[in-house]
């Protein structure tokens, strides 16, 4: 992000990012706004402190009037009261104002994750997971520190000055106005202060990300990086944005340094002469000994505050960044779900003219028509890149097609319930993934209604029953990421368990036995067998062999549907697509 532009998206955001946090705070805003009565109250109780020193003085120090032991114990009494209860109410208050701010950002992260899981997949295309965890947690995070900063710190002091400023104006107005001069001298000090910092703070936010991105992405990335030698050159890379983050954060530090507290410390010191020689003009008696005295004290009460205002306007500016930035996360459209049918019954397929493409890019596929009876198996075969996994991209619906339409019993997928969709069409993809869970959650998958009998039936369909058994706690190991590690081929097993535990219709196999030994490509087979009839079995294989008894072959080239039929029809075609691809592998083998 450039400079100018980091301002423009800084400054332009200031207004969403509030509306985003007043959103997220306003189911309570019932207990804000009672919050802000007390706290009023509770400036006013402090106000009353420095009326209750001029008091004594005019009336009691200066005439010497220590006799009247009665009253002095009264306005002792008065101040402590005072005093207690203000601090009292201040500290209920501010509790409760906590409450409010960790509230409305636990609602804000639980949206942003559940509007982050519900993006269509051609958003993910274009995004660093590393910069996505950012936004949800850091980004998040940060916001929170603006509650409090909003919550505690701007409006408390804010009150306590306009209780001072009020009490002022109720002693002599025209001196309260030297002091209200203080206001538009301290707007110009953070006018300028965020001028000069906002370009920064929203680039180091965004260098920041880039740093989480490229750390989350070398560690996905280990062994690849280890293995290529890349290591010296990350190093640099990283060290660069970390320059980078250094630079940006310094800019921002000297402008917080050189603005917020001296120059306020400068103005304090400024006014106090102001009002002193105000009160140098005018007649020192006995009564001006106390105004004098109750001025200097809500002097104090005005600055200290404002400088605690002032102070919080370095991580106001980056909170405000970061509440621009999840903002814009939430502002990504999301797919309305469609409320059509709520089960696949059969899995019939119909793929009526398809054309899909990524981003801008051209057609990857290109229109064909064929239709997929109920039960039947059917291969998908094809060179690399020649579209295999774009088609079950689209009848995943991870995509929608730029035209024609995916028919699943006579209706348009795109009109079929989600839930519907994802528990009668299930996925077996090229590289399964193990979430860091015990075997048994893994085949599971939060799906509550699999009984452990189910999980393990489809573990001895996918040939992984024994594997799981000898397993030293079986199929409560802990697999993934500090459990147990499987071998890919294991993995893929797991993934097809997974897939058929939840009887699905329609059963789409993305390269599943790549990594599988021959043997248990064979047995796997036999388990395929005793679907055919009854689900719906699509399978894009390289190995042929997989397919090689499917009831149609469908050979795709350049995104072409260029044959079909089965193994023995295609490999009767002389020079055709399939019948090389065959003789190739024969000749790998
Ligand atoms: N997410 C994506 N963004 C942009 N282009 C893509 C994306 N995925 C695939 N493509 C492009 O679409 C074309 C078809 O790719 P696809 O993955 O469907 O091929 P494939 O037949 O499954 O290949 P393979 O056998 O290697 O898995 C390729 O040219 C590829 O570069």
């Amino acid at each position: 992000m450039t400079p100018s532009n980091a301002r423009d998206t800084a400054q332009s955001s200031a207004g969403d990012a509030t509306r985003l946090l007043w959103r997220m705070a306003s189911p309570e805003r019932r207990t804000v706004l009672v919050g802000i009565a007390w706290l009023v109250l509770a400036a006013a109780l402090e106000a009353v402190g420095p009326l209750l020193g001029k008091h004594y003085i005019d009336h009691y120090l200066l005439p010497g009037r220590f006799d009247d032991v009665a009253g002095m114990a009264g306005l002792l009494a008065a101040l402590l009261g005072a005093g207690i209860t203000a601090s009292v109410v201040r500290y209920a208050q501010l509790t409760r104002m906590a409450g409010v701010a960790r509230n409305a950002v636990r609602r804000l992260r639980e949206q942003v994750y559940a509007h982050v899981l519900a993006l269509p997949m051609r958003f993910f295309d274009t995004q660093i997971t590393g910069a996505l965890v950012s936004r949800v947690t850091n980004d998040t995070e940060s916001v929170n520190q603006l509650y409090r900063q909003v919550l505690y710190v701007m409006l408390d002091s804010g009150i306590v000055v306009l209780g001072a400023l009020a009490a002022m104006a109720y002693l002599d107005w025209r001196l309260m106005l030297i002091v209200a001069l203080l206001a538009p001298a301290m707007v110009g000090i953070v006018w300028l202060y965020q001028r000069l910092s906002a370009p920064a703070v929203a680039q180091a936010r965004a260098l920041k990300s880039d740093i989480n991105a490229q750390l989350a992405e070398n560690l996905a990335g280990m062994a690849v990086l280890q293995a290529s030698g890349a290591l010296p050159r990350f190093g640099r890379r990283f060290a660069g944005h970390n320059a980078q983050h250094y630079a940006a954060r310094m800019q921002e530090l000297s402008a917080n340094a050189w603005l917020l507290r001296p120059a306020l410390d400068l103005l304090n010191v400024l006014l106090m002469v102001a009002l002193i020689y105000g009160f140098a003009r005018r007649e020192l008696s006995g009564v001006e000994v106390g105004l004098l005295y109750a001025f200097l004290a809500y002097l104090a009460r005005v600055v200290e505050p404002l400088i605690q205002i002032t102070m919080q306007f370095g991580q106001l500016q980056q909170s405000l960044v970061a509440a621009a930035r999840v903002g814009v996360l939430l502002q990504e459209p999301a797919e309305a779900p469609p409320q059509g049918p709520a089960r696949i019954e059969a899995g019939a397929l119909h793929l009526d003219g398809l054309r899909a493409g990524y981003g801008d890019g051209p057609d990857v596929l290109h229109p064909f028509d064929v239709r997929i009876p109920a039960g039947s198996l059917v291969g998908l075969v094809g060179h690399t890149g020649s579209g295999k996994s774009t088609l079950l991209s689209l009848l995943l619906r991870f995509y929608p097609p730029r035209a024609g339409q995916v028919w699943v019993d006579g209706q348009p997928l795109a009109d079929l319930d989600e839930a519907a969709l994802r528990r009668d069409l299930a996925l077996v993809p090229q590289e399964p993934q193990l979430m860091p869970a015990s075997a048994r959650d893994n085949l599971r998958m939060g799906r509550m209604d699999l009984s452990d009998a189910d999980l393990e039936a489809a573990a001895q369909a996918a040939r992984l029953h024994d594997t799981l058994v000898a397993l030293p706690q079986g199929y409560d190991t802990l697999l993934g990421e500090g459990g147990v590690q499987l071998s890919t081929g294991q993995k893929q097993l797991l993934a097809m368990a997974r897939a058929l535990a939840g009887r699905p219709k329609v059963l789409l196999l993305d390269e599943a036995t790549a990594n599988i030994d021959s043997a248990t490509e064979a047995r796997l087979g036999e388990a395929l067998a005793q679907l055919r009839g009854r689900v719906t079995v699509i399978a894009v294989a390289h190995r042929l062999s997989t397919v090689c008894d499917a009831d149609r072959i469908l050979v795709l080239h350049h995104g072409r549907l260029v044959e079909q039929g089965t193994h023995a029809e295609l490999m009767a075609v002389d020079g055709g697509v399939y019948q090389r691809l065959v003789q190739l592998q024969q000749l790998e083998d």
